[in-house]
């Protein structure tokens, strides 16, 4: 039944397969559990370091990391049941950065999650009409395959952020370098040694072809940083204890069992059109909409394409039903407050595991749910064990720049910029956004402009707008 259900034989998988390969998505994912609270919460409204919006309000730790655990185990299981596809889901980093730092300030915390129900709505609409889709099929063959490298760049960067192998320069430090090695130019903290050490474990058991090696690397890299903490004690990471583990300290927990408290559930308000006004409304959920709409696409692209489920002309088939439940993800969690659920670029992780069924994608999914009644178990993985994992996934899916063309200046410009402004803006939308607009004014300007596809021109145009709307707000006040 489980068989036909998902067609595993298929695929050329088999179930055990397909369940290691859902094992190690979640144990790449879990980490959001522990972050999204820590960008979108806060312990109390007087902290110096709270999130609170604009009428003082704050969203608390431990509710956050409940409906974080819950959407994306409900989302992953109705993506790997309606999609039959190994994408995990989960809430995007992208997006709560944004809700954090620019929308929840201009108003309440549960109108900013409105606006996340709101853009999540659109995207459902666009995908539901087919609109998603023939934006997708529109796509040049280099630039989706530039989107997938630059993904395998973006995940890289986030577990080399995420570890402490590469920070950001104090703010005092007056130079415009805005990051750096380690601690002061140095990897010489505990945790950041973990990460190295992992790094290799890691490295050496995929290149050898080890079965399992992502995972087997994960839970040694795991067992190595409990010692490591029982030893050394570095404790948690902080401005008095820079060497400190940077979010979950690897120890045995005291208690394993927890309730999840879910009453952020349906904590939502579409108050902001009547507290600011209307243009200011709309530009941010044009902001919401283009960064989730091409985030995701470009997940779809570059995971499809690793897991090699893509046709002969690079689109992945049925994609307009897995659009719509990505979609639906955006609804799902700003309804539950726990910001934008979207596609995670870590599935790939599972995917090098073997993953190529919806099935992988029910064990993440339950495995997010169970998350959330044993919240300190989960927590014994700290970032600097799992982090290993996106480095060296993020090098598979960076091999496929060799499939790209790089003669033409007309193809590497674009290609290139997708590449490096994904990591280094923290965005892939930003990265599609900027290879979009080039690749449109090359090919204008060098007398190709006919054999660019008309939706290239309209999405390049609306990326304009899309980078124009912070310069465009100040010119407005
Ligand atoms: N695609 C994608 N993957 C992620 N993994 C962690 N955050 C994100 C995100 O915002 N988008």
């Amino acid at each position: 039944m489980i068989e036909r259900l998902f067609r595993v034989s298929e695929r050329g998988s088999t179930i055990p397969r397909e369940l290691r390969g859902g094992l190690v998505t979640f144990m790449a994912m879990a980490y959001i559990i522990v972050l999204n609270p820590l960008i979108l919460g806060s312990v109390t409204a007087t902290d110096p370091s709270a999130k609170t919006d604009a009428l003082g309000g704050i969203l608390p730790l431990a509710q956050v990391a409940a409906v974080t655990a819950l959407v994306a185990g409900v989302m992953t299981i109705l993506f790997g049941v309606l999609a039959n596809y190994p994408f995990a889901i989960a809430t995007g980093l992208g997006i709560n950065t944004l809700l954090a730092v620019t929308i929840a300030p201009l108003m309440s915390w549960p109108e900013a999650m409105g606006l996340v129900v709101i853009n999540g709505f659109i995207i459902v609409i666009l995908a539901a009409t087919g609109f998603r889709t023939a934006v997708f099929n529109a796509v040049p063959t280099e630039l989706k395959t530039a989107i997938a490298v630059g993904i395998g760049a973006f995940i890289a960067m986030i577990g080399l952020v995420d570890s402490g192998f590469v920070r950001r320069l104090p703010d005092a430090a007056n130079t415009t370098v805005p990051v750096g090695l380690g601690i002061d130019g140095s990897i010489a903290s505990w945790p950041t040694f973990v990460f190295v050490l992992g790094l290799l474990i890691v490295g050496v058991l995929v290149a050898r072809g080890v079965r399992a090696g992502i995972l087997i690397g994960v839970v040694l890299n795991t067992i190595i940083a409990i010692v490591v903490e029982a030893l050394t004690r570095v404790g948690p990471g902080g401005p008095d204890n820079p060497g400190g583990w940077s979010l979950a300290v690897p120890e045995l927990p005291s208690q394993i069992v927890g309730m999840p408290d879910l009453s952020l559930v349906g904590e939502v308000s579409f108050g902001a059109f009547a507290r600011l006004d209307i243009l200011t409304v709309v530009l941010l959920i044009f902001t919401l909409v283009l960064a989730n709409f091409f985030d995701a696409m470009g997940t779809l692209t570059g995971l499809g394409r690793q897991a090699g489920l893509n046709d002969a002309q690079d689109k992945l088939p049925n994609v307009g039903r897995a659009l719509v439940v990505e979609g639906a993800g955006a609804v799902a969690g700003g309804a539950a407050s726990s910001s934008s659920n979207t596609l995670f670029v870590e599935s790939a992780a599972g995917i090098a595991e073997g993953a190529r069924t919806g099935l992988a994608n029910v064990l993440t999914g339950l495995l997010f749910l169970l998350a959330m009644f044993f919240t300190p178990l989960y927590a014994i993985v700290p970032v600097e064990a799992a982090a290993p994992a996106l480095v060296v996934v993020g090098a598979l899916m960076f091999r496929q720049i060799t499939s790209i063309e790089l003669d033409d200046l007309r193809t590497a410009i674009p290609v290139f910029l997708t590449v490096v402004v994904m990591p280094f803006t923290y965005s892939i939308a930003n990265g599609i956004g900027a290879g979009f607009i080039s690749y449109v004014l090359l090919a204008a300007t060098t007398g190709r402009a006919r054999q660019v596809h008309p939706l290239m021109w309209v999405v390049a145009v609306l990326f304009v707008g899309y980078f124009g709307v912070g310069p465009l707000r100040e010119l407005l006040g």
